[in-house]
């Protein structure tokens, strides 16, 4: 283990980025084409100030928000990430056992390389926590029905829909490093093993896998008819796809541009939330990844209208560092920063974060107010 002192998610990047192989590094910090929105995600938080109210009692300071009925720790969750085992051997299983540990909610990706059985079975054996369960809309309804199920019967709570995915984005990186995930990993979940995905490129895995014909109305009445959990969309950035989830009966969305790997120019998240929460008017649940790398940063997600935030890159830096423990520790660095952003902001609760905490950097002139 490196002998860095690790204090901030920053840190946690550039010590795991160099232990990993350097494929693997490229696979799971790059975004797609011109690397402008994996990079506008973090940045665009930037134009955004915290407007702090002082001289209050901030010595009992509440972090937690419900989500499934249940409280989490602080409004945090780790998203749905493919191929884990790339980063630690335990892979999925050390997230889940880190998140259970951290109190709070994981999402288990379709690629995965542990079960859904196993990862659910991993967190629980720690403590309290909920999954759920990412999807593709597939070519193979069958073995989509059969994710469905297992997810289910395993006791997860929702599904995640990714609808950001007919193809697989502009990966210069991959196909130049000729990608291909490590051998020895197989994909319980879509029902290939080692050998089977090594025969393929990441891109024709993809394309073969997923549908390019999918459409609200062919996936949410369908899953809909298949399942009692949750349904949530998970790759949405306008006001549109907010309206026409709620109109499906969708139960939340998340706000996401799967972390500048899809389509590059797709704006920040951060940037699209205040609208996107506009518009859901409080009928479906909000919540957002991308780019978040501090506890302020969860603060800000909160102040425009997020009820929840998630993170992914950050986990797997996490798990390349020290397995289980590297996740934890990542956890415990947001937690920590978040509370501390809370108590120097005056909220001593989450309701108390609102649009008021912030104002918005102008070029040319004083911070705007909300
Ligand atoms: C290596 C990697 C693999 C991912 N695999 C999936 C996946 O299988 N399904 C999915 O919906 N999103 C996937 N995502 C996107 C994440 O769920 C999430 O939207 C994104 O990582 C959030 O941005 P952040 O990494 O900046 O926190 C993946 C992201 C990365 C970095
Ligand atoms: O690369 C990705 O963004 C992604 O979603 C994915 C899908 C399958 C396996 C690994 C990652």
């Amino acid at each position: 283990m490196a002998a860095e002192k690790i204090l901030s998610i920053a840190d946690l990047e550039r010590t795991a980025s160099k232990i990993l192989p350097t494929a693997s590094r490229d696979f799971f910090n790059s975004g797609a084409t011109n690397q402008v929105t994996v990079h506008e995600n973090s940045s665009a938080y930037q134009k955004y100030r915290i407007l702090p109210r002082v001289l209050k009692d901030v010595s009992q300071v509440n972090t937690k928000v419900s989500l499934f009925d249940r409280d989490l720790a602080f409004p945090l969750c780790v998203s749905p990430v493919g191929l884990q085992g790339m980063a630690h051997a335990d892979g999925e299983l050390a997230t889940s056992r880190a998140c259970a540990k951290a109190g709070i909610n994981m999402g288990i990706s379709s690629y995965a390389n542990h079960s859904v059985e196993q990862i659910t079975a991993a967190g629980k054996e720690i403590g309290p926590i909920y999954h759920v369960m990412q999807l593709y809309s597939m070519t193979d309804r069958e073995k989509e029905a059969r994710i469905v199920h297992r997810a289910e019967a395993a006791g997860c709570k929702a599904i995640f829909l990714t609808a950001d995915s007919p193809v697989l984005g502009v990966r210069y990186n991959e196909w130049r490093n000729g990608f291909l995930p490590p051998a020895g990993l197989d994909n319980p979940m879509i029902e290939k093993s080692s050998e089977q995905i090594q025969m393929m490129s990441h891109d024709d895995g993809f394309s073969s896998f997923n549908s390019d014909s999918h459409s609200w109305m062919r996936e949410i009445p369908w899953l809909r008819s298949i399942t009692n959990m949750e349904i949530w969309i998970k790759g949405v950035l306008t006001p549109e796809d907010v309206e026409t989830a709620i109109e499906y009966g969708c139960d939340g969305v998340i706000i996401s541009n799967h972390g500048g790997r899809q389509l590059d120019e797709t704006p920040a998240t951060i940037d699209v939330l205040p609208a996107c929460a506009k518009a859901a008017r409080g009928r479906i649940r909000i919540h957002i990844d991308g780019g978040i790398r501090t506890g302020s940063d969860i603060f800000k997600a909160l102040a425009l209208g997020a009820e929840c935030c998630w993170v992914g890159r950050p986990m797997l830096w996490g798990l390349a560092y020290n397995g289980q423990k590297g996740v934890e520790l990542m956890l415990d660095i947001l937690y920590q920063e978040f509370k501390r952003c809370m108590q120097l902001a005056g909220c001593k609760s989450i309701s108390e974060i609102s649009t008021s905490s912030l104002g918005v950097v102008r070029s040319d002139g004083p911070l705007a107010r909300l």
